[in-house]
């Protein structure tokens, strides 16, 4: 069977016995869904009594929001791949007003809802008791897909996923209710927006019956977090944040607001009643309930949902599904693509490989040359650009005064630091000295790799992209680390003052600059065995994009 890029997920089994089912339906599902994944909750289908299948309301009740986590947790480890969405169209509390209008017009919504992909496949768990039902679960299947817009040439398939029997006949438990409130608040970072997100916004949606407020930590707000450079931007998180919404419950009235602080809009609300919070930021959820109290304000009822695990986390990466993970998972692999170079020979294929001071490129360095890249370190040709005897030599002692030697003639390149490294302009005039005749070094290892039949040459260049040396090379690598790591190394590697390193830092571009120019970016962060693997990961994926310019070298 052809793949679907978006898919619904009927399923019809009662709550109670969907959880021990969910794992190995999502992942039939997932054999024929190559992109969303819709999931509709639809529990029985009325088929052996012979009435017409018409679609179901559930209220909103504990079992459900135990069901959204399952589905979500399952969902990481069986079909990481897909995007899913648990659909709440048909939650209804028993009491709202909306139900009326809702059964009345035997559908969800009165006009079929337009989700932000068109699904062209409805699928669904149902255990046919004989294949003569088959024909009778196809039409409830199109009745269900008139509730959404679907492809007009919308397929219908019946799953057989493999469960163990045993397990599934549980007996049903009286269900519990679940509080629901008017306005309820969540706040969080929605980075890459994944399964423990995704849980938490559903779980949001089922608790609030009119407004979801939402914090989404901005600016201030970011600048702990790991990697916090290959965070998303703000306008995409929050436009991710409404089409799933959108999805999810049309009907509820969704406010996204910028967190700068750790408390935000929900200390001065006074209509919120509910804060959903992880075990994590519970802490947080009672220091708001604690200045709201300071405020004036009552006291928001906190909603506690579990954490969920990550069954692929690596060791150092965390136990629980998070955003840092995920970008830590970006490091070494093709961020953007690279430009087309034509003035360039295909080969020796040129990576540039830049970082700010003190970031560990020399290391990245190192690993890529043992992989077999030839390396052309550029601080080096930078001190043999000035050599006594050169051109820039002379014009740097007249630039810079003559006392600037050592007792050999050399220049004293510390004092020359000290010159330079936190003064603009001064940095400027060496560089517009220097900068030529090191690209003219560079130019010419390059020729010669490629005269030695050199596959990969690595440009280790500190300032290549302030330099505007992009169109000398295919790709531009980044390393980066948190300034402050880079300060601490720097001061012990070169024996200078903090200041002076944070001078030398500030000479150069910013990390969060540096990434938006690159094409690859590695950090040193951690352990050297983690560096190495990243940049092995680094070096097998460029393999694999260079024998598809040049399939021959296979
Ligand atoms: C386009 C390029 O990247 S070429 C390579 C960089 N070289 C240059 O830009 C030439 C100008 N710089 C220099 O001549 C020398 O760095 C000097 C004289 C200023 C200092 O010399 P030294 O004390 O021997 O220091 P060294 O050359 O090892 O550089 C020290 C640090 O300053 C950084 N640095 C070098 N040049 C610059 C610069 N132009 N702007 C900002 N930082 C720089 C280096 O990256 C290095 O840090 P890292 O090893 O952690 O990456």
């Amino acid at each position: 069977m052809s793949m679907f890029s978006t898919g619904i997920l009927v399923l019809t089994s009662p709550l109670h016995t969907l959880q021990l089912r969910i794992a190995p339906v999502l992942s039939s599902a997932a054999q024929l869904v190559e992109r969303t994944l819709y999931v509709h909750l639809h529990p029985g289908l009325n088929l052996v009594s012979g009435a017409q299948p018409r679609p179901v309301f559930i209220p909103p009740v504990v079992d459900l929001s135990a069901l959204i986590s399952r589905v979500y947790s399952n969902a990481a480890d069986v079909c990481g791949h897909l995007d899913v969405r648990v659909l709440l169209t048909n939650v209804c509390s028993p009491s709202s007003a909306c139900n009326e209008v809702q059964t009345a017009a035997n559908c969800p919504f009165p006009t079929p809802q337009c989700l932000s992909h068109s699904p062209a496949v409805v699928l669904t768990d149902f255990p046919l008791q004989d294949p003569g039902q088959s024909n009778q679960v196809t039409q409830c299947l199109k009745v269900t897909g008139h509730c959404y817009v679907c492809s007009p040439r919308l397929s219908s398939v019946l799953l057989h996923p493999q469960t163990k029997r045993k397990r599934l006949e549980q007996r049903e438990k009286k269900t519990q209710p679940l509080h629901t409130y008017s306005d309820v608040v969540v706040g969080g970072t929605f980075d890459r927006l994944h399964g423990a997100h995704k849980t938490l916004l559903n779980i949001s949606c089922l608790l609030a019956n009119r407004r979801l407020l939402i914090g989404v930590c901005d600016q201030a707000m970011l600048k702990k977090k790991v990697l916090k450079e290959l965070i998303e931007p703000y306008s995409l998180r929050v436009e991710r944040l409404q089409e799933f919404l959108q999805d999810v419950k049309p009907l509820i009235q969704v406010e996204i607001v910028p967190l700068e602080d750790p408390y935000g809009i929900s200390v001065a609300d006074p209509h919120l009643e509910c804060i959903v919070v992880s075990e994590e930021t519970k802490k947080g959820g009672e220091a708001v309930n604690k200045k709201r109290k300071e405020n004036g304000l009552s006291a928001l009822v906190l909603h506690e949902i579990q954490l969920l695990k990550d069954s692929h986390h690596s060791e150092t990466e965390e136990e629980k599904i998070s955003s840092s993970s995920l970008r830590s998972r970006l490091l070494g692999t093709l961020l953007s693509p690279p430009i087309d170079t034509p003035h360039l020979p295909a080969l020796p294929y040129v990576i540039g490989l830049t970082g700010g001071s003190g970031s560990g490129k020399s290391s990245i360095a190192r690993h890529l040359e043992a992989l077999g890249a030839i390396r052309i370190d550029c601080d080096q040709l930078g001190h043999e650009a000035y050599q006594p005897g050169t051109v820039a030599y002379h014009r740097v002692l007249e630039e810079f005064g003559s006392d600037l030697t050592n007792e050999d003639k050399t220049i004293n390149r510390r004092a020359l630091g000290r010159k330079v490294f936190g003064n603009k302009e001064r940095l400027k005039a060496l560089t517009d000295i220097v900068w030529p005749e090191i690209a003219l070094l560079v130019k010419d290892k390059i020729r010669q790799a490629k005269e030695d039949g050199k596959q990969v040459c690595v440009v280790d260049a500190a300032v290549l992209l302030e330099a505007g040396w992009t169109d000398m090379v295919h790709e531009v690598w980044v390393t980066i680390i948190p300034d402050e790591e880079a300060v601490t190394r720097i001061t012990e590697r070169d024996g200078v003052s903090s200041e002076d390193a944070l001078r030398r830092l500030q000479s150069q571009w910013s990390n969060a600059k540096q990434v938006e120019h690159a094409n690859v970016v590695l950090s040193t962060l951690w352990e050297p065995e983690v560096t190495r693997k990243q940049v092995l990961k680094a070096w097998n994926l460029l393999q694999k994009r260079i024998q598809l310019i040049h399939p021959l070298l296979s």
